[in-house]
């Protein structure tokens, strides 16, 4: 018997937004959380794909997530944007809040959004590429739950603190990363668990501070950061900017604020926003033409880009739809109404 099933794209769309409603999410929210997920799964993103429909219904049954929140959008300054999630998910908001930010952005040069009071389960790449699609810069973090170690300590601070970047090009799809400060998703880490797999060395430390590959004692014990000290400021960085900089909760915070329920991390996002046309003027495609040229000496080495394995990805998909494991396609499939 094979060990995955195979979905055609709509269908994974259509799971999602059937899921999210059996779920109690309302129309709403369930339409801006399914295309996340659906475009993390086309993309073979599998930490931050359909996977995360169990951990977002397990949030609203919980009772942690209010599954009907209407954000509201606050022209807050000349060149900042406040979206106040009311303790709904994420997307919605973003959603809700991106086209204030684009003009604010297109006016000033750089604007900033800061959505508040949400819950957050989500890959940050949509956004970024949703706002680079516009003609703009972007740059995106959040905290999560404090599972990190911080370099040189054993005791988990930090969240896994994903950080990502867009650059629109002229002739194709934009330069993007995406990835946690910690050396891996935490999602990762329990996909392991899911199939049985040990995990590499380095990702995680277990309760008494030994290194691990095992999946379990990793999620009980501590994760480590990317890069030692450096993935350890970075994501101090991010506590900092999408925390206490936008009134809203440390990773530290949002895990005590769960009360051990197992909810998806309920905090702040901060997303910038810069439009080249205001920094460089009528000097804009000469200076785009020189950051292409970066791209090509990068490629021209054999090394790729960083979002060339999900632009790919994004294309098989298209073409021969997605493959997820049985056990998953199983634990969806007990969601949907009998
Ligand atoms: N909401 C939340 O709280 C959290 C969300 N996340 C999400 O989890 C996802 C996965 O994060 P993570 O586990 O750190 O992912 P990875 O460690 O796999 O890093 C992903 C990034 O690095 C790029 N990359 C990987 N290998 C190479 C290479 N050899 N050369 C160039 N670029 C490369 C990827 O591009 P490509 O995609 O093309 O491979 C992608 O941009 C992210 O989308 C992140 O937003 C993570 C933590 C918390
Ligand atoms: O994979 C991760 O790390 C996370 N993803 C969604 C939210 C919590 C952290």
């Amino acid at each position: 018997m094979s060990e995955e099933v195979t979905l055609p794209l709509d269908e994974v769309r259509r799971i999602s937004i059937d899921v999210l409603k059996a779920g109690g999410l309302s129309d709403d929210h369930a339409h801006a959380i399914a295309e996340v997920v659906y475009a993390g799964q086309r993309d073979e993103c599998h930490s931050h794909g359909l996977y995360r429909l169990l951990g977002c219904v397990r949030s609203v049954r919980e009772g942690k997530v209010n599954p009907n929140a209407v954000p509201d959008v606050v022209d807050h300054a000349p060149a900042v944007v406040r979206v106040d999630a009311h303790f709904g998910f994420s997307p919605l908001a973003f959603e809700r809040g991106k086209p204030m930010l684009v003009e604010k952005a297109r006016r000033m040069g750089l604007a900033a959004m800061a959505i508040n009071n949400c819950y957050h389960f989500s890959a940050l790449w949509p956004e970024v590429e949703a706002i680079s699609a516009e003609g703009l810069v972007a740059l995106a973090m959040t905290p999560s739950h404090s599972w990190v170690a911080p370099a040189g300590g054993n005791k988990p601070v930090f969240g896994t603190n994903p950080i990502a970047f867009a650059w629109p090009r002229p002739d194709g799809p934009p330069f993007v990363f995406d990835f946690a400060t910690s050396a891996i998703a935490r999602g990762e880490i329990e996909l392991h668990r899911r199939a049985g797999k040990p995990i590499p060395t380095g990702w995680a430390i277990d309760s008494e501070g030994n290194p691990t590959n095992d999946p379990t004692a990793a999620l009980a014990g501590a994760m480590l950061t990317f890069g030692g000290h450096k993935g350890s400021a970075l994501s101090a960085m991010i506590e900092l900017m999408a925390g206490p900089l936008i009134g809203d909760m440390t990773s530290a915070e949002s895990m005590a604020f769960d009360e051990e329920v197992g909810a998806a991390p309920c905090h702040g996002e901060l997303i910038l926003a810069f439009d080249p046309k205001v920094f460089l003027g009528a000097d804009a495609a000469q200076h785009v033409s020189r950051a292409e040229k970066m791209f090509e000496s990068i490629i021209g080495q054999g090394a790729r880009l960083p979002s060339q394995r999900r632009y790919e990805a994004r294309e098989r998909s298209k073409v021969n739809g997605v493959r997820i494991p049985n056990a998953l396609y199983d634990d969806l499939q007990a969601l949907l109404p009998r």
